[in-house]
């Protein structure tokens, strides 16, 4: 039976070999939220990146830009991490191709590469990545992307509903961080967005827009799609 495991950071990836499996990649709040989104509404396809400069260089083969530090949009980028940068009118994204560097998200995206696959995950596409899972008959991590090297609830919490949709054909009891996350996910499930408001990235972006863009995030199965890793870029 194939198992299901929980790398809580990615600062705690080295404990894992990755080979043979299946990485899912979590940020929540907003990398992996955003890029679902994205590719939802007809972006052709993203590449994910670590720094600033590299990411703005996309700009002169025609990629739009997006770009987060401490929150916020980096001033001179054409997105910030919000999924609503996708859905506006004014900025019509079909066809176009992103180029995206965030905080955490992007981040373990780029340590995670070692895996078989690396797909995408948020709420909002959940059960299509639980169809994945299931089709692959691999085990699987699930990446949180954390915060700054840290543990957080939000991508914690999206593993432990995806245990719960996985197990009892996963075996997802085998580490004591699929058990927590499955335990937290228990906690939060009636409630995910009230849960999720005593999470430190909702108290330190405690912003209008970023209040809006949880609400977002935390909905269930937006979308029907699975973001997947091929040749450096992230496609459907
Ligand atoms: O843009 C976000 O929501 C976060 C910002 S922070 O580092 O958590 O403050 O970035 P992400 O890479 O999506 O975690
Ligand atoms: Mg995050």
């Amino acid at each position: 039976m194939p198992s299901l495991d929980v790398c809580l950071t990615p600062e705690l990836l080295s404990l894992f070999d990755l080979r043979g499996r299946v990485a899912v990649v979590v940020d929540i709040l907003r990398a992996t939220s955003s890029i679902v989104t994205a590719l939802a509404a007809g972006v052709s396809h993203i590449v994910p990146l670590s720094e600033l400069e590299e990411c703005r260089a996309y700009a002169s083969q025609g990629y739009l830009t997006a770009a987060e530090r401490d929150g916020r949009q980096a001033p001179g980028f054409d997105l910030g991490n919000s999924p609503f940068g996708y859905l506006n009118e004014a900025l019509p994204v079909r066809g176009r191709a992103v180029a995206i560097t965030t905080t955490n998200g992007t981040r373990a995206l780029q340590l995670s590469l070692a895996a078989d696959a690396v797909i995408v995950g948020a709420f909002l596409n959940l059960n299509a990545v639980a169809d994945f899972a299931r089709q692959q008959q691999k085990d699987v991590v699930v990446v949180c992307a954390g915060w700054k090297g840290n543990f957080n609830l939000e991508d914690t919490v999206f593993a432990g509903a995806l245990a719960e949709l996985l197990a009892p054909d996963f075996d997802v009891t085998s580490s004591d961080a699929t058990l927590a996350a499955h335990q937290l996910w228990q906690q939060a499930k009636p409630d995910l967005g009230g849960y999720l408001l005593q999470s430190s990235h909702v108290r330190r972006l405690n912003s209008l827009e970023a209040n809006k863009d949880m609400d977002f995030c935390v909905r269930l199965n937006e979308y029907n799609l699975v973001p997947i890793w091929r040749n450096g870029q992230l496609v459907i």
